[in-house]
């Protein structure tokens, strides 16, 4: 592979009198024990888009992802400096509740890891742990995340059935239904649609693009067709670096950066 110099980078700067920023981080580093694995990344997320973290395996997206509602907390041994500033607060600074912050910024994984209850039980078991007792209200709520995930018309009748018998792709939607269910602002998804058939992958794809209306989403992706496809905006990562940030039409067909170009034509990776 090619040494690309993170001298050479271009970081679209997002001028937040256009644009409503969700999240942001500022010269953020995170090192698992003495190894850096993010060197100073600054990236903005614009509210109700779709950003697309891409780039090769081990360049950092998932790191940086799960750094932004402090995943990376339950690794042992890991370091975090600089800022990941939201609503005006540095989610790692002094007195922030990690389990209020989730609540406004939830996670989806690349695995579909549904709990082993019923699908009515997986969408209300947090929205009842925070509070919501009303029989009628969490029903709707089912219903309405459901809706939202695609799910509602193949599950309505099932509701009270393992979450484990749903297909891999239905698992996924139940874990965004489930995830939606505390009405985040901001929903990070590590490769959701890798474990998933091309049929799944494409209805996941849709519920995103349906999402975006009410949510911000950060997702990482190591197919660059769902990228191009879904995303507003694209990261592009290389070894632990963000070397080029632009909306998605430019990174794909227009790249400024030689790395980026490689990368997106296939030429490492
Ligand atoms: N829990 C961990 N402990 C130690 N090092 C880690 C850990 N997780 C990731 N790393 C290291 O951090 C670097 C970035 O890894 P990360 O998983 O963030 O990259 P990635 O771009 O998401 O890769 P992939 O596409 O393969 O998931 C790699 O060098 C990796 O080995």
């Amino acid at each position: 592979m090619k040494n690309y110099t993170a001298d050479d980078k271009y970081i679209k700067a997002l001028d937040p009198n256009k644009h409503e920023l969700a999240i942001y981080t500022d010269d953020l580093h995170v090192s698992y024990g003495s190894s850096e694995a993010i060197h100073g990344v600054s990236l903005a997320f614009e509210r109700f888009k779709i950003t697309a973290l891409i780039g090769a395996s081990g360049s950092g997206k998932s790191t940086y992802l799960r750094s932004l509602n402090r995943m990376n907390d339950n690794i042992d041994g890991t370091k975090v400096t600089g800022k990941i500033m939201y609503r005006g607060l540095d989610i790692n600074g002094p007195g922030i509740n990690v389990y209020e912050m989730r609540k406004h910024i939830g996670m989806v994984f690349q695995r579909p890891n549904p709990f082993s209850k019923s699908i009515y039980d997986n969408i209300t078991f947090a929205p009842k742990r925070n509070g919501l007792k009303d029989k009628n209200k969490l029903d709707e709520l089912v219903e309405t995340t459901l809706k939202q995930a695609a799910l509602w018309n193949q599950v309505k009748d099932d509701l009270h059935q393992s979450a484990l018998a749903l297909s891999g792709g239905q698992q996924q939607r139940l874990c965004i239904a489930r995830a939606i269910a505390m009405k985040p602002d901001i929903l990070l998804l590590d490769e959701p649609a890798s474990a998933l058939d091309p049929i799944s992958t494409s209805t996941v794809e849709d519920t995103l693009l349906a999402l975006k209306d009410d949510y911000t989403i950060i997702i990482v992706t190591h197919n660059m067709q769902q990228a191009a496809r879904i995303s507003d905006y694209t990261a592009f990562f290389h070894l632990g670096n963000a070397l080029e940030f632009d909306e998605t039409s430019n990174v794909f067909t227009n790249p400024k950066i030689q790395a980026t170009e490689d990368y997106v034509s296939g030429r490492f990776g």
